[in-house]
């Protein structure tokens, strides 16, 4: 799919871009040679294995260089980004960036605004992207198989979606971290040895989110499965729910997805 394009990664040294970059070329879905990437250093950093990656300080070299050109700067610094790319295809991975200021500020249409997420890192990122009205089913073939060499990616029909799901899956690696915190700091206040808490829970959130995803079509199935058991878990659950567990999610979703989409 995509053959002999050239991806330029402008950002690519970043926390994001670096899980792109690294992840395209493990799975030879790119030579070295077809990528380029910017950060403001130049260092060739976490491409030091990738010899034949070109690492660049100016962005205009890269445009010049890419067929194809993917933002992962933080959303501040796009008013830095001093280039002009015609008509290339642009990919921004930008939170709080709409497709139109990208596409002010890079001069293409051929905009697709993609919400990555931390797990990228591992390959088990989750890429929701939204397609401008210039997008070809050519451009769909490239954005889908880029993105996808990071996890799953997924077309969605609105920006607004991209927004919301900023609070959803963008930011959503942060929130089994938030219960898992939560978890263990009363494993400790309980007298649980260090090692066998943080064991405990860590195997226990990873275990429980497999079982999740191969048996439970719906989350809800696994929730009144153990709650109907009448044990120790529906006890526990309840107690959460009438706490008012959902709210305080909701509103956390409510309170990122108002900052995704500018304040
Ligand atoms: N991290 C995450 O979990 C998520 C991130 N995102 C989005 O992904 C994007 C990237 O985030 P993330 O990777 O975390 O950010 P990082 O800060 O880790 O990386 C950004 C990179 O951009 C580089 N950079 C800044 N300005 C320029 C420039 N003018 N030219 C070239 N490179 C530049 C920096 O490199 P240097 O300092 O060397 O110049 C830095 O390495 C953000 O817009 C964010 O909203 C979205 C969802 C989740
Ligand atoms: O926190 C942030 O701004 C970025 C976007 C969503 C997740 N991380």
């Amino acid at each position: 799919m995509l053959e002999s394009a050239v991806v330029g990664l402008i950002g690519g040294q970043g926390w994001v871009g670096r899980a792109l970059g690294l992840a395209l070329l493990e799975k030879n879905l790119l030579a070295p040679e077809q990528l380029v990437i910017s950060s403001r250093s130049g260092k060739r950093g976490a491409y030091v294995d990738w010899p034949g990656v070109r690492c660049v300080q100016d962005n205009r070299q890269l445009a010049d260089l890419a067929d194809v050109i993917v933002l992962s700067i933080r959303p501040q610094d796009l008013v830095d980004i001093d280039i002009q790319v015609g008509d290339k295809l642009v990919i921004s991975l930008l939170a709080m960036a709409s497709q139109q200021a990208v596409s002010h500020q890079l001069g293409s249409q051929r905009v697709v605004r993609a919400m990555p997420n931390a797990a990228a890192e591992i390959q088990r990122g989750y890429f929701p992207w939204y397609a401008s009205p210039a997008i070809s089913d050519a451009d769909r073939g490239i954005v889908q198989a880029l993105l996808e060499s990071c996890g799953t990616a997924r077309e969605v029909s609105s920006e607004d979606a991209i927004d919301y799901l900023t609070a959803v899956s963008g930011a959503g690696p942060a929130y089994p971290a938030l219960l898992a915190q939560a978890m263990l700091s009363h494993a400790r206040q309980a007298g649980l040895d260090g090692d066998v808490a943080r064991e405990a829970v860590m195997q226990t959130l990873m275990g429980g989110s497999l079982l999740l995803e191969q048996q439970a079509a719906e989350p809800g199935e696994m929730v009144k499965r153990l709650v109907d058991y009448q044990g120790t878990t529906a006890e526990g659950l309840r107690t959460m729910i009438e706490g008012g567990f959902e709210r305080v999610v909701h509103e956390g979703l409510q309170a990122a997805y108002r900052t995704a989409r500018g304040g």
